[in-house]
């Protein structure tokens, strides 16, 4: 591991990863992978998921592709030096912001979007001019595997590379030094991640989970509310970080969201639920025995159903459920739908500010002014209104969680800047000592008069002009002085 740390870390040194030129060209690599190899990314998503290729490229393959043309558009700007403000005393010099790669950074993704989890950072950190390790999760092993064939074909070697296994290595992995780490995941690991990264000061983003509120409000189109749910909710099998968790409403609107909810279930994956192409599977039987523990004792409105086989639950909604329940005090990631009652939205602020800050919040109203006061008087790490998921597919929007659901984000534009650190320049000529002179010892009353003067007043309209003014008059006389 130390060997191939250092490897890549001797390609980067070598500047091969900086040229803009460069990093476009493995982008573009990049997609052809994704183009000339679709078929088998869409297998591996699908037998690790039990997910349609269809599903599979729309749930994943498409998010690649759009993040690919985003970064090759908008690279040039991206990477290019912002001027910035300058101030009194370095009005002649030159001010910016000049982004730069990090270095060597560690990408580790989880297993429910086993594709995009781990190429939509790794655009970024290419993007960026970094070289870069990516971890697959070892529970989309498929997918894990045909990542650790095809991008070595595809990238640079010396600069990407892939490393599978479980905690074992990704333990070992996390002893290196890393110039950041994306890792995206449950909690727990993210405290040890972040750890680790500590010995090492290494700068984390932590894409984390919580359990996303959903509140439907009294005045609201229920039809369309319930269908944006449901299809949030059970898609992926519920295993997605940004899935409702769970539903708050008044208790007089329960009945017919279930109803609504029933319907639409039935509508999307038909009669049978277990034969439609469009209803995954449980990823594996510890996350299955999990659920199943989740609807122990709890009032199951329609679902429920499971098999431990095929690792299938049904699309569950419970009714009734007491806050204090054990499926309302961890993340589901899965089909399981509790709708707790609340009396109002004052309650179901308190509800959720009484809880750990989530990945996403979502609210359905006909009313605009009640969804703002809910995002005003709550904290996620992103917010959709009157609908579910979408936020993701934004790539305007950075994407990330806030407390307990993580730190740091990424997505476009914000997946450069993590991966870049935008380093502030300020460049002076040699000549202009005169002006200089005012912060060299020995200090006096009067040269502190002057930097108050420089630093700290602030001018209105006919200041300004006075300023500038005075200014024309000292650059005049700076310039007769050092340069006649
Ligand atoms: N915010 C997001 O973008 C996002 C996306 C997907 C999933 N999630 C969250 O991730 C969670 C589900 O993922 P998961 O954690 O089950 O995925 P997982 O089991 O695939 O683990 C994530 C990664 O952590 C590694 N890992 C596991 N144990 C480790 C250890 N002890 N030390 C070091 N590394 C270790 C795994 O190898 C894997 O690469 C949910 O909470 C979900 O909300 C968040
Ligand atoms: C024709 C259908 C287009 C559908 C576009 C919607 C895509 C949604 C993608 C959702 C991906 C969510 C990933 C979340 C990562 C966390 O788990």
């Amino acid at each position: 591991m130390e060997r191939q740390v250092q490897r890549l870390r001797q390609a980067f040194r070598s500047g091969r990863s900086r040229p803009l030129r460069f990093r476009q060209q493995q982008l573009e690599a990049l997609r052809r992978m994704v183009q000339e190899r679709e078929e088998d990314i869409l297998a591996a998503i699908a037998a690790d998921l039990s997910k349609s290729k269809l599903n599979a490229y729309s749930h994943e393959v498409i998010t690649i592709l759009g993040e690919i043309d985003f970064m090759l558009a908008n690279l040039p700007e991206l990477a290019s030096a912002k001027p910035a403000k300058k101030n009194l005393l370095t009005m002649l010099d030159e001010a910016y912001l000049q982004p730069e790669p990090l270095g060597v950074v560690l990408i580790i993704g989880a297993w429910n979007y086993p594709f995009v989890l781990i190429m939509q950072p790794l655009v970024g950190a290419i993007a960026a001019g970094n070289a870069a390790i990516v971890k697959p999760s070892e529970l989309s092993e498929n997918t894990a595997k045909l990542l650790a064939k095809l991008l070595p074909q595809y990238l640079d070697q010396d600069l990407y590379a892939v490393v599978n296994g479980g905690v074992a290595e990704t333990t070992e992995l996390l002893k290196q030094r890393f110039d950041h780490i994306l890792y995206t995941g449950n909690t727990a690991v993210g405290k040890i991640v972040m750890e680790a990264a500590a010995k090492h000061l290494t700068p984390v983003t932590l894409e984390l989970g919580g359990k996303s509120p959903c509140y439907i409000d009294r005045d609201c189109d229920l039809d369309v509310a319930c269908r944006r749910i449901t299809w949030g909710k059970y898609m992926n099998c519920g295993q997605t970080c940004i899935a409702p968790d769970y539903v708050l409403c008044e208790a007089s609107l329960q009945d017919q969201i279930i109803q609504k909810i029933k319907e639409t279930v039935k509508e999307f994956y038909g009669e049978n639920i277990k034969e439609s192409p469009d209803y995954e599977r449980i990823v594996n039987l510890r996350h299955f025995k999990r659920l199943q523990g989740l609807l122990e004792g709890q009032k199951i409105a329609f679902g429920g159903e499971t098999d431990e086989v095929t690792r299938y639950i049904a699309p569950t909604v419970l009714t009734d459920v007491d806050p204090n329940s054990k499926v309302m005090q961890e993340e589901i990631f899965g089909p399981i739908l509790p709708i707790v009652s609340v009396k109002n939205v004052d309650e179901a602020i308190s509800f959720i500010n009484d809880r750990e800050k989530p990945l996403a919040l979502y609210v359905f109203s006909h009313n605009n002014k009640l969804i703002k006061r809910v995002i005003e008087e709550t904290s996620s790490g992103g917010v959709t209104g009157n609908d579910v998921i979408m936020h993701f597919t934004v790539n305007s929007l950075p994407f990330g969680g806030v407390g307990a659901s993580g730190m740091g984000a990424y997505h476009g534009k914000y997946s450069f800047d993590t991966f870049s650190h935008q380093r502030p320049c300020l460049l002076k000529g040699l000549k202009g000592e005169s002006v200089n002179k005012l912060r060299y010892p020995p200090n006096s009353q009067s040269k502190l008069g002057w930097a108050k003067f420089l630093l700290l007043k602030k001018f209105n309209r006919a200041g300004l002009l006075t300023l500038l003014v005075t200014c024309l008059a000292v650059v005049a006389a700076v310039f007769i002085k050092e340069y006649l």
